[in-house]
């Protein structure tokens, strides 16, 4: 184990410190009164239906997002797309168990990260987490009024994509933006942990999952064990106008293969494209057929992009691809998600340590040197502004 990982608490020992830590209420995780120096973490993600009857308003405010779906007529069209896909995602929901679990795992790493960033970082104790979902419950618009409802005085936007792309971390900036200038959380300072998908603590979570999984396979077998890491795909259109995340989705397989001592072969494939447009590829399950018609049967699937379940890895690849797989005669296993991982809880607190220390240090910004680029391609004008407004470090 690496050295910075030393002081991890183990797994039972986090979980009942974390549940002990942490009254969840609505979408701020409490763990003590806050003072107003304080900051607030405000983790955000697209978010998922806690339940199979929110799944059509998570996809409305879905399809609505022109940062992540520019349709003509958007206001129009989304909610008739919306209406038709519900009931087919309402299945997958229900199959999944009756709902997304990001929620609640999203609460449960916010807590217990707030708890180890209190002893890491005791200068800004207490911490308090906030969620600020893009598409469902609770909203970015909801967690801005509850913010300022506990005169929140200083906050850090923490996206819980590892990578970056503007169709997601992006938008939750932009909605972000939208909110401040618009004064809906009062008078808040603002810096933005942007992207993180090569920190050590979050490669060794991936690494760690990744070996149990290959603990499934004989030991004579394991060194020819395929790792297919899998992340969700980006529309060509995207992609094209100079979007990172193909980049950095990348930067963060190269840095676990490095973790792992470049073991096993592998490759990075794209899932989940939406829609007839030309998407980011080659598809996950195409890459599983061809393997399988290779011969190359033992495959282990690794997500990459997204840090806990959600119903691209139960829908997609637990009940399509590996089902598929099996037909095909291969011994197919999932790396699990980060999930509960206790390396990826001291992961988060230690990306949230580091930028309190360096920003209160002067030796950064507001956000990254890169959050500063726009896209070369990029004719989104909120995306400029979003920019200036987060480097001025927020102010309304
Ligand atoms: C890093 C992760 C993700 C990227 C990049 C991303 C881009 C992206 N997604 C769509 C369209 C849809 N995504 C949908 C669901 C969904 N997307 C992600 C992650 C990324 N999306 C997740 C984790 C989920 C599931 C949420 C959950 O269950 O918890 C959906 C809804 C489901 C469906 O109708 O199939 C759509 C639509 C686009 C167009 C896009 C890039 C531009
Ligand atoms: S689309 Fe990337 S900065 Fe606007
Ligand atoms: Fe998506």
């Amino acid at each position: 184990m690496s050295p910075m990982l030393a002081h991890l608490p183990r797994t039972n020992a986090l979980t009942a410190h974390v549940r002990r830590m942490a009254t969840v209420h609505g979408s701020a995780v409490k763990h003590k009164s806050v003072p107003d120096t304080s900051p607030a973490i405000v983790m955000l993600n697209m978010g998922g239906p806690s339940t199979v009857a929110e799944t059509h308003d998570f996809l409305k405010n879905l399809f609505m997002d022109g940062d992540l779906i520019p349709l003509p007529f958007q206001r129009v069209l989304a909610p008739l797309i919306a209406k038709r896909r519900t009931p087919r995602i309402e299945k997958q929901y229900e199959e999944i168990g009756g709902g997304s679990p990001i929620l609640r795992y999203t609460e449960y790493q916010g807590a217990g990260m707030c708890a180890l960033l209190d002893e890491l970082h005791p200068e800004t104790a207490p911490h308090k987490a906030y969620v600020a979902f893009r598409y469902a419950n609770p909203l970015t618009q909801e967690t801005a009024r509850r913010m300022k409802a506990d005169n929140v005085k200083r906050a850090i936007a923490f996206t819980q994509y590892p990578q970056y792309s503007c169709s997601t971390t992006g938008s939750s900036l932009n909605e972000l933006f939208r909110r401040g200038r618009a004064g809906e959380m009062g008078d808040v300072e603002w810096s933005v942990i942007d992207r993180w998908g090569t920190h050590p603590g979050f490669v060794e979570a991936v690494a760690q999952n990744v070996e149990a999984a290959l603990q499934q396979f004989q030991p004579s077998d394991r060194s020819d064990v395929v790792l297919l890491f899998s992340a969700h795909s980006l529309p060509m259109s995207v992609v094209n106008r100079g979007d990172p995340y193909v980049l950095e989705v990348s930067a963060s397989v190269n840095a676990v293969m490095d973790r792992l001592g470049h073991s096993n072969p592998y490759r990075l494939v794209w899932q989940s494209q939406v829609g007839p447009s030309a998407w980011m590829g080659m598809q996950t399950g195409e890459a599983i057929k061809g393997l399988a018609r290779l011969g190359k049967k033992q495959v282990i699937l690794v997500p990459i992009a997204f840090t806990s379940d959600h119903i691209e890895t139960l829908y997609e690849l637990d009940l399509e691809y590996m089902r598929e797989g099996r037909e095909l005669g291969m011994d197919i296993q999932r790396a699990e998600s980060l999930n509960e991982s206790p390396v990826f809880i001291r992961a988060l607190s230690d990306i949230a340590a580091q930028h309190l220390r360096d920003y209160s240090a002067g030796k950064s910004g507001p956000m990254s040197v890169q959050m500063g680029l726009r896209c070369p391609g990029c004719k989104n004008a909120i995306c400029g502004q979003q920019k200036h407004w987060f480097a001025r470090a927020g102010q309304s």
